[in-house]
């Protein structure tokens, strides 16, 4: 098994473990995560255990390896580096806030090793443990890492092992035999480590906030008074709140649009007192917390093996709050260099199509002809004319796309020529010879677009919309994708078109509304449709009834009121291969892609524009560096033959069908 497929393999039973998530089983559990030394990877897996793994009323307990600097680091106070663990986490303080989830920081005054960290979790009653990676072979080492743990692990706690939010292995282990735990001597006797919660609670009233620390030393090691502990992790907590109010505009951790926390710390202490192993760090919304003795002696009652589930909804809500630290540089720079457009006289237009003979006609759009045309250096090319007798909207809209995509170049949007606007507007494009998806989808012959074309067609659609969604200098939503705007290039390399209704999104502005609703019935956005909200959701909603297309081989629309969105969404949610797999395939596909494509298609498709993931996490969603090698080495398949019947087919609807459309899109939307 591929790399690919492996994490595929993970990512996929990760999900589904949440997706038959019993909600009788919704008592909060504890997710223990072996933190690395470094703070930035500490402060991505704790970022990624938050969103992912926990949900709401759980216990997140960071287990940082100890050594004295690291101790040091942590209860020094205002001298020295105190400040060095305490400010990275403190923007996790809302996120913790929006999941409802408590967090703690442990550091162990001993070196963490597999056997103690097996130990520790046993005691924890942790129903999930995650870890990660560091070093070559990763693949390799995750998963002789996970499995060793897995087999010592206590019964009902999974093991999951991350690597830059990517889930290398992971393993259920709600049924395995207290056998091995047997053989470990740890269900027969008394735990060794008794973990007890609070020694100090630090509450900052009016930030808050509240922050715990715990001195927890093996019997027999030296042990921090509660009242040094108490000064120490004040200190430590001043310091933090100092430095995050000095860096938190520039704070490179900084996950919120809005300050974290104010500056004023009136403390207050309460107390109590136990411990032997652990120095904890704690951030928790004051006016949320449940004391620690309290979580703590809960978890230990409620002993909830199945509790490594997670409401569907609550996560998907949650899962792409972490966006912002994890987005795809690789592509974000991915730019074309090729030349710029020209501007071309009406005379040369005319020459290159053979003055638009018929002939030469590709395919007409709502307001525009196409016509395939070669221009004088031999260069074949498609003139997109603007239909005389519109309205003057239709010559703004036109006008936008000579705009817009003059200003987009990438490999999966089509590149402009140049653009003519004598006797008329002209766009002049590269001559895509595969004509468009819809064609090969919905055409004569539709069994010819092999399973590897289909991916790389949504893989490629999904690089040119992340593009103009967070890497073009101004973003840009295209509100039309459908499968008649996506063109094939001659590897059958997916190329965005049509322009005609993008729009510029506002750097700052999430989202903005729109009126009239315009685009093409079946792929609309229920919360654009409802209420004319825009934003980039609103093309990953489309995006994913494309993926419904390339999946399925139906129409977004079939007859007058069968919509594709509703057809498939149980069986999305069930994930059943078989019935939603297009016919036409006749097995021959890659059931992994095939499953990836499932399960992003479900989520561009949630009917909560929150709910649904960006662009770039899309891309992460289905490929990696192998993956990308990979689709570059699918064969192209070249066939002149389908490029002018494809070119006529198009379910673009005419603006007298436009409103009754509209109606009946509006009625489904109520159903969804
Ligand atoms: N660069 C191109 N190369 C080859 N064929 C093209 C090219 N651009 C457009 N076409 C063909 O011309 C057809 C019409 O394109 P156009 O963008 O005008 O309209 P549309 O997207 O189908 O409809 P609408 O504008 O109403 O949404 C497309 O479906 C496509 O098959």
């Amino acid at each position: 098994m591929t790399d690919k497929n492996l994490r595929w393999k993970n990512q996929s039973n990760f999900l589904q473990a949440r997706r038959g998530l019993d909600t009788a089983s919704s008592s909060p559990e504890v997710i223990t995560v072996a933190l690395p030394f470094e703070d930035d990877q500490t402060f991505d897996l704790l970022c990624w255990t938050i969103n992912m793994a926990a949900r709401s009323g759980d216990s997140v307990i960071g287990l940082r390896r100890g050594d004295s600097d690291t101790e040091q680091k942590l209860i020094s106070g205002r001298s020295g580096k105190s400040q060095v663990i305490g400010s990275p986490f403190i923007p996790l303080q809302e996120l913790c806030n929006l999941k409802q989830v408590h967090l703690e920081m442990r550091v162990a005054s001993i070196d963490l090793e597999e056997k103690l960290l097996v130990e520790v979790l046993s005691t924890l009653s942790a129903t999930v443990l995650v870890v990660t990676m560091s070093g070559h072979n990763l693949k390799r080492h995750a998963h002789r890492r996970g499995n060793f743990l897995s087999r010592q692990l206590p019964l009902g706690c999974s093991v999951v092992v991350v690597k830059d939010y990517k889930i290398l292995y992971y393993k259920e282990n709600r049924f395995q035999e207290l056998k091995a735990q047997k053989e470990l001597g740890y269900a027969d006797e008394a735990p060794a480590l008794q973990l007890q919660p609070a020694i100090v609670t630090v509450r900052a009233k009016q930030l808050n906030t509240s922050v715990t620390s715990i001195i927890l030393s093996p019997e027999g090691t030296e042990t921090c008074s509660p009242e040094k502990s108490f000064l120490e992790s004040s200190d430590a907590f001043c310091d933090s709140i100092d430095i995050l109010s000095s860096n938190k505009s520039g704070s490179s951790h900084s996950l919120l649009r809005e300050p974290l926390i104010s500056h004023s710390s009136s403390l207050a202490v309460e107390e109590d007192i136990d411990s032997k192993l652990f120095t904890c760090f704690n951030i928790q919304r004051s006016n949320k917390l449940e004391s620690s003795t309290h979580l703590f002696s809960s978890v230990r009652q409620h002993k909830n093996f199945k509790a490594w589930r997670l409401h569907f909804k609550s996560f998907m809500s949650n899962l792409f709050l972490l966006w912002p630290f994890k987005s795809l540089k690789a592509h974000m720079s991915v730019t074309s260099t090729r030349k710029p457009w020209k501007v071309l006289t009406y005379e040369e237009i005319l020459e290159a199509t053979d003055s638009f003979s018929q002939g030469n006609l590709v395919g007409k759009g709502g307001h525009s002809e196409v016509y395939r045309g070669i221009l004088n250096a031999g260069e074949v090319v498609a003139v997109k004319r603007l239909i005389r007798c519109v309205d003057e909207q239709r010559t703004i809209d036109f006008l936008t796309e000579i705009g817009i995509i003059c200003h987009a170049m990438h490999p999966n949007i089509t590149p402009l020529i140049g653009y003519c606007i004598e006797n008329g507007l002209y766009l002049v494009y590269k001559f895509m010879s595969h004509g468009n998806l819809a064609g090969w989808l919905y055409g004569r012959m539709p069994s010819a677009l092999k399973w590897e074309k289909r991916f790389k067609v949504a893989l490629g659609t999904a690089r040119g919309l992340n593009y103009l969604h967070s890497c073009c200098q101004r973003r840009i939503i295209h509100r039309d994708i459908k499968a008649s705007n996506i063109l094939l290039g001659e590897e059958f390399e997916p190329q965005i078109s049509d322009f005609g209704l993008a729009k510029w999104l506002p750097a700052q502005c999430s989202h903005h509304v729109l009126s009239p609703v315009e685009g093409t019935f079946g792929y609309l956005a229920p919360e654009y449709v409802m209420n004319g909200i825009v934003d980039e959701k609103t093309d990953v909603f489309a995006y994913g009834v494309l993926l419904l297309e390339l999946i399925t081989g139906r129409k977004p629309i079939e007859g007058l009121q069968s919509s594709l969105v509703l057809w498939a969404r149980p069986l999305l949610e069930s994930m059943d291969v078989e019935k939603l797999v297009d016919p036409q395939l006749k097995e021959e596909y890659n059931l992994q892609e095939m499953q990836s494509l499932i399960m992003v298609a479900s989520l561009c498709l949630q009917q909560a524009p929150e709910c649904r993931p960006f662009m770039g996490q899309v891309l992460q969603l289905l490929t990696d560096e192998q993956g990308l090698d990979t689709l570059d080495s699918f064969s192209a398949i070249s066939s002149q033959s389908f490029l002018l019947q494809d070119a006529v087919f198009d379910s673009d609807y005419s603006s007298s069908h436009y409103q009754e459309d509209l109606r009946r899109h509006r009625e489904l939307a109520l159903e969804f």
